[in-house]
């Protein structure tokens, strides 16, 4: 029986799939489900400094192919998350989680990561660099050169593992300079991606969330093909020490055998897991091992990034 086990810097993980940031993981109630579920490992919501309300509802959607969200990064605020975080490596010493964050400005996004550095905290850091919902704040991965000059200076004091969730990119030559910023760090791995940021979707003659007048991040089935050409894309130019996480599209065990071949390590779920729930994880692992055992797959490395050209 194949085992879908993988591994992301120095953790190793039961099962290669996880919750997307933003995706059950509000409060512990969720993320204790996330503990009991399938999943190897949980991320939680990105956590700002101070607790959000966010966006005004409604606010996320779901639709026959996926989903719009605008949620604007509602959270309890980064010591609700911390305090859990610590709780759980007490009792559950030999599981890692992940720990998503990022500052209202670049100055609470450092507040954050030195709380982190110095904290007790042993698991690992996802910096959100691709929000598209909060009004007036930019997807700070489209902007390389901020992109750069942050991850320098967070590298300055920050030495524990640390990864970036990435908007999706569009242009090859964006793959290329992207990637240029990142391996010149040691970044443990990146995410890609987050929703495809601003669409508008339309039922009868209305938008269909409040926030921005409807415009959102797409999640789903639409988005599988890009999320896969940037995992894949990066996984061509990144050093190899630099691990990828697949986000985007996953509804089925082969959609995560497709995201594994253009070379993740790592699976992320959201929107399906918005809509069936923990039970997803059982259900997609099951149906990817089925897949690797008509292959002849032992583990996922027996085809990561081995996606066949033509
Ligand atoms: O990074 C994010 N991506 C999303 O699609 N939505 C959330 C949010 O709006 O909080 N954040």
């Amino acid at each position: 029986m194949a085992t879908t086990k993988t591994s992301i810097g120095n953790f190793d993980f039961e099962n290669c799939f996880m919750n997307a940031a933003g995706v059950y993981c509000y409060d512990r109630n969720e993320l204790e489900q996330l503990i009991n579920s399938q999943a190897g490992t949980f991320v939680t919501k990105t956590a700002t400094l101070q607790p959000r309300p966010g966006n005004p509802e409604p606010r996320y959607h779901d639709t026959a192919l996926g989903s719009i969200n605008s949620m604007g990064l509602p959270n309890l605020g980064f010591d609700y998350y911390l305090d859990y975080l610590l709780e759980l490596q007490k009792t559950h010493p030999h599981r890692t989680f992940f720990f998503s964050l990022v500052g209202m400005s670049t100055e609470d996004t450092h507040a954050l990561l030195k709380k982190v550095q110095e904290s007790d905290f042993k698991g690992i850091t996802e910096l959100n660099l691709s929000c598209p919902n909060v009004p007036g704040k930019p997807q700070i991965a489209y902007d390389l050169e901020t992109t750069e000059k942050l991850l320098a200076d967070i590298f300055s004091y920050f030495k524990k593992p640390l990864g970036v969730k990435l908007p999706p990119y569009f242009d090859i030559v964006h793959f290329d300079q992207a990637a240029t910023v990142f391996n010149k760090f040691p970044l443990t791995f990146i995410n890609c991606i987050n929703s495809i940021g601003n669409g508008l979707v339309i039922e009868d003659e209305s938008v269909v969330i409040k926030p921005k007048n409807g415009f959102g991040g797409i999640g789903g089935e639409y988005i599988k093909p890009t999320a896969l050409a940037n995992v894949h894309a990066f996984y061509q130019r990144l050093n190899p020490s630099i691990k990828i996480i697949g986000t985007g599209g996953v509804l089925t065990g082969q959609d995560a055998f497709e995201h594994i071949l253009c070379g993740a390590s790592m699976v992320q779920i959201g929107t399906t897991l918005h809509k069936e729930g923990p039970v997803a994880f059982e259900r997609i692992t099951n149906e990817l091992k089925d897949i690797m055992d008509k292959k002849g797959y032992k583990t996922i490395e027996d085809f990561r990034g081995k996606l066949k050209y033509l």
